[in-house]
């Protein structure tokens, strides 16, 4: 009989053998298709490397030029920039821009949200004669548009679905006749490619030598590799080919080469200059917290977080995952006395717009919204973003933070994860391509308890790292990270799962963690709830498990089954860290740090006083009448005199609004500056949104900035 034995127990190691081949040969015809993948997507990208070299050499490149020069518009470009725009100096690549257009060069402009994207045409289009065409996508961010430069005196229209016969008129004798005294011309990308009428018009202009230049706003529309392809931004490149000797600028907030080349072709403009800058955001806080399974405990903190650090209704995003959810968050903020509405893509047009305008105009201090609040936000102010939960990607948690400080000024993003949102977003995902490795790659940035946030970043668009500055949680707070050995707590997890599965069952995540626990119990396994369920993702982020998604008819359901390396784990061939904090990170004490002083009494009177402007003229955003900037400035500069204004805000703005603006600085009060709760603060400068900047101070890792509400 022993020789039965014997061969059932070696028929069991061969089973258990052969298994293990072919999990492995599983996991290398993955790996297969994957690099198959790859490796047409690299032969693409290199066709595209070698057609543009090819296009370069046959087009003898020039000498190298030196876009930072000297040219003959310099004089009257910075007198236009100052004077109008009221920008006292240009930022990183803008001048550069400037003067490739205005030499005629078809331009390629990457460059991070906020990074001042609009003035690079804009500013061409007043040195040129004639008009500018701008292509945007979006009705709102061209109303937006048109309405900043119209408040800047600049003559600018608009032509899409919403403009009245009459201003059409004006367009088109514009356009054909060179009548009136048009500018910028707006239009949605439809009208290029749709109205016959339109683009016989701008022939006219054309032809009369009046275009001046082709503006491609949000060009990433165009690349079906980008995240937000529009149709119609396809046909474009007609606009080269009909007017070849009209410089092109197409502009975009990110784009990887292969949306670069993709634009390029797309828009016939193969020998163009490219200016790309970084992607890094500087000015950003970023953040994550943990996120407690109570509900009503992640609007406490929210809300706390806002009042705490917001108390002048600065402006704020939360995203949600779900409609539902905004609605929920938006209404128990409010009932915390918090200034919310919500967004989302269920809402009629109308009602969706009035949240937008209340908002744009600072009249509501916070939008809850989906995703679907996206592209057309425009609004340069705003502090805050918090992601009530994770989002699907890094490049879309890049893109919706991103609305965050787009004038600049220090601004918060926030993330609240907790392990158990992770299956709600994968079973959203799965289905995308490379869905779940992107969702897997936010999770990581989730997880990560000690790398650089924006590391992250840098890392996941191929750049280079640049210091953090101390800008991220896991730069600035020192908290005590252990990192344990949870390969136990792993080996235990895997064999609980194999035997569901022997059975025939299946589990959820969070099935699987309270089954761990009660199996557990008596063995006395020391991890926590969250601990565990953190324990599990990590270890589908090893691959030592894998989610499996289920539909109903209602739902698609995640569940959580043995991955490609659960054996190695088994085996004890792999080893399992966790990264767990002790000394708590907790969220009072990041919100206490990065707690900013209120306003100095002089900043709330000039903020009141945009506000009023901004009703008074009808339409016209606060931020576009004064931005955040400039008030910092007069609180910290005090002018007296319509010279002195004129020096800080341009001629433009202190023409129309400088009365009031001097009457506000003249009546106050320096001893009214006492507006916080602390005395001391009286003894300082004003504090200014310019020289709380400067306030933020690293120190030793930790980024300090000082407020009077710290010292309680
Ligand atoms: N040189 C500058 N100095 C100070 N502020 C500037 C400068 N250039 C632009 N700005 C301001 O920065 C803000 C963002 O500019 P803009 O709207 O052009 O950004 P963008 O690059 O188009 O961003 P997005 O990708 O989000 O559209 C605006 O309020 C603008 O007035
Ligand atoms: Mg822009």
């Amino acid at each position: 009989m022993g020789g039965t034995e014997d061969v059932m127990q070696e028929l069991l190691n061969v089973e258990f053998e052969l298994q293990d081949v072919q999990d492995e040969i599983k996991r290398l015809l993955d790996k297969q298709e994957k690099l198959y993948e790859r490796q047409s997507e690299l032969k693409a990208v290199l066709e595209s490397y070698q057609d543009l070299e090819k296009s370069e050499q046959d087009n003898a490149a020039p000498q190298a030029e030196n876009w930072s020069g000297s040219f003959e518009w310099d004089n009257e470009a910075d007198d236009i920039r100052f004077n109008i725009f009221g920008i006292p100096s240009y930022r990183a690549n803008q001048r550069e821009i400037i003067n490739a257009v205005m030499s005629g060069r078809d331009v390629l402009v990457i460059m991070a949200a906020g990074g001042g994207k609009s003035l690079c045409y804009q500013l061409p289009a007043l040195l040129r004669d004639g008009i500018a065409l701008v292509i945007s996508p979006l009705l709102s961010l061209i109303q937006d548009q048109v309405m900043g430069l119209t408040a800047l005196g600049i003559p600018a229209s608009m032509l899409t679905s919403t403009t009245n016969k009459e201003d059409e008129k004006y367009i088109y004798k514009a356009l054909e006749k060179g009548d009136g005294d048009l500018r910028v011309l707006y239009v949605t990308p439809e009208k290029v490619s749709k109205s016959k009428r339109f683009v016989s018009k701008l022939e006219k202009c054309h032809h009369a030598g009046r275009l001046s230049l082709i503006s491609i706003d949000e060009a990433h529309c165009c690349s079906q590799w980008g995240h937000d392809f529009r149709p119609d931004y396809k046909n474009l490149g007609i606009l080269k080919t009909q007017f070849p000797n009209v410089p092109v600028i197409a502009l975009t907030a990110t784009a990887t080469k292969k949306v670069q080349l993709d634009l390029m072709e797309m828009l016939k403009i193969p020998k163009c200059v490219k200016f790309v800058s970084t992607v890094n955001r500087p000015n950003l806080f970023y953040m994550v917290r943990d996120k407690s399974s109570v509900g009503k405990t992640v609007i406490n903190d929210i809300a706390d977080f806002i009042q705490g650090s917001y108390t002048n209704n600065e402006s704020g995003i939360v995203y949600c995952f779900s409609r539902k959810e905004c609605e929920q968050v938006a209404k128990e903020l409010r009932e915390r006395g918090v200034s919310a509405d919500h967004y989302h893509a269920d809402m009629d047009v109308n009602a969706r717009e009035r949240v937008h305008m209340r908002w744009s105009n600072s009249k509501l201090q916070v939008i809850v919204g989906t995703v679907a609040f996206g592209m057309g936000i425009n609004k340069p102010d705003v502090r805050f973003v918090i992601h009530h939960s994770l989002g699907k990607s890094m490049e879309t948690y890049y893109q919706e933070s991103g609305r965050a400080g787009r004038d600049g000024l220090p601004s918060e993003c926030l993330l609240y994860f907790r392990p158990a949102d992770v299956p709600r977003q994968s079973s959203m995902v799965f289905y995308e391509n490379s869905g779940l490795q992107n969702l897997y790659d936010m999770v990581r940035y989730c997880q990560s308890k000690k790398e650089c946030r924006r590391g992250a970043f840098f890392k996941h668009f191929a750049e280079p790292l640049q210091d953090c500055n101390g800008m991220c949680d896991n730069c600035a707070f020192s908290c005590d990270v252990k990192e344990i050995d949870a390969t136990g707590h792993a080996k235990a997890v895997v064999s609980l799962l194999q035997e569901i599965q022997e059975m025939d069952q299946r589990a959820t995540m969070l099935q699987l963690v309270e089954k761990f626990k009660v199996k557990n119990k008596k063995v006395g396994f020391e991890l926590k709830k969250d601990e565990l369920e953190q324990l599990v993702i990590q270890l589908i982020l090893d691959r030592v498990l894998k989610e499996e998604f289920s539909h109903t008819a209602y739902a698609t359901n995640a569940y959580v089954t043995t991955g490609p390396l659960a054996k190695h784990v088994l085996h004890g061939k792999k080893n399992i860290m966790l990264e767990v904090t002790s000394g708590h990170k907790s969220s009072t004490s990041v919100a206490k740090s990065s707690k900013r002083s209120r306003y100095s009494g002089l900043e709330v009177e000039l903020d009141n006083l945009r506000k009023e402007l901004s009703s008074l003229h009808g339409g016209i955003f606060p931020h576009s009448i004064l931005s955040t900037q400039q008030i910092g400035m007069l609180c910290s500069q005090k002018p007296e005199t319509t010279e002195q204004l004129e020096k800080l805000i341009g001629k433009l703005k202190t023409e129309k609004y400088g009365d009031k603006i001097l009457e506000v600085i003249g009546k106050h009060e320096p001893d009214e500056e006492q507006h916080g709760n602390d005395p001391s603060e009286n003894e300082e400068e004003p504090e200014t949104s310019v020289n709380r900047t400067s306030k933020r101070t690293k120190n030793k890792n930790v980024v300090v900035i000082e407020s009077s509400e710290d010292d309680e």
